[in-house]
């Protein structure tokens, strides 16, 4: 069997007496966008250092693409490309110049690095850019070339902790589709977001983490059908939400009313009939699509994180 890009099993980290990952079993196949989600503190990128042999476990086995991390931390490490939260860029030297000096890291020299830094700024969009200082950069063109700084040795497996945090939505849909072709060219990607939009956009798979444990995992479209709350949305011409058993929970919502139930039909059913019977106009009645913000919010909480 060939071995998935990421084994996880039984992993477990502390910082002193604070635990951040109790006790983590995960797997991510090979060639998916897999999206590590969890709130502020839940471990995402512990988790992610573990991987990439920058924190060891306390205990549990890891392994990247069939390599035990453990025990050959070096070829592990040559394998994964790691793009951390913080922008580790000089300010003060260009872009070109930052690049050659990661590639150099990896032992990259002479026309095989040059060609690697052009490859990589084309690709993150900066060539136009590369001789300027890296201080002059907006926000968004720093996290891309962090993106860059990870692709320059060609890893098989790219792991990028909140690589949109702060830039704007032209970034942001460039780092998205940078992620969508470099998964079509086979790279396995691991995407670490606390925006669930983003990972319903790019991911195949999905696993949601806090305090340090997996809450579930698996393919987006199971995740959503296994924890998304049912839900229907009302609008009519009257100050009350329809009456309906059936409703755990009514909410306010735009100009209407979300009705939690677990049989949407037959919400929609009652609300038919008595829109009918007290003639009350229906502006709107929809079924909710499950969105992955809901199953997060409803395995998470609502509490703050700070
Ligand atoms: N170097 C450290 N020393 C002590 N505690 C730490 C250290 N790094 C992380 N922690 C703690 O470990 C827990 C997990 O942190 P981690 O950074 O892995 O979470 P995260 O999911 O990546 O959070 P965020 O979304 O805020 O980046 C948190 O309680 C955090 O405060």
């Amino acid at each position: 069997m060939i071995p998935p890009a990421i084994s996880l099993q039984s992993v477990r980290k502390s910082y002193g007496a604070n635990l951040a990952l109790a006790d983590v079993t995960l797997t991510v196949r090979r060639g998916t966008c897999f999206g590590l989600l969890g709130p502020n503190g839940a471990g995402k990128s512990t988790a992610m250092k573990i991987v990439c042999g920058v924190l060891k476990p306390d205990a549990g086995q890891v392994s990247v693409l069939g390599v035990d991390v453990a025990r050959d931390p070096f070829a592990a490490r040559r394998l994964v490309g790691y793009v951390p939260q913080d922008i580790t860029l000089y300010e003060s030297l260009t872009a070109v110049d930052n690049l050659q000096f990661f590639g150099g890291l990896y032992g990259l020299r002479g026309a095989t690095l040059s060609n690697r830094v052009q490859d990589a700024l084309r690709r993150v969009g900066l060539a136009s850019r590369a001789r300027d200082r890296v201080g002059t950069y907006s926000g968004g063109m720093k996290r891309r070339l962090n993106i860059a700084a990870a692709l320059l040795h060609r890893p098989q497996l790219l792991i990028l902790d909140e690589p949109t945090v702060g830039v704007d939505p032209q970034s942001r849909n460039h780092i998205l589709e940078l992620i969508r072709g470099l998964r079509a060219d086979g790279v396995t990607v691991v995407y670490a977001t606390h925006y669930m939009e983003e990972a319903e956009a790019v991911c195949d798979d999905v696993a949601i983490l806090d305090h340090g444990r997996v809450l579930t995992q698996g393919a987006l479209g199971e995740v959503l059908a296994r924890h998304a709350p049912r839900a229907v949305y009302v609008a009519w011409a009257n100050d009350a939400p329809p009456q309906c058993p059936e409703a755990e929970e009514i909410q306010a919502h735009r100009q209407g009313w979300v009705l939690r139930s677990p049989q949407p039909l037959t919400v929609m059913r009652r609300v038919m009939d008595q829109a009918e019977s007290r003639s009350i106009r229906l502006e709107a009645l929809e079924l909710m699509r499950p969105s992955l913000e809901s199953v997060f919010l409803s395995l998470t909480g609502t509490s703050l994180r700070d």
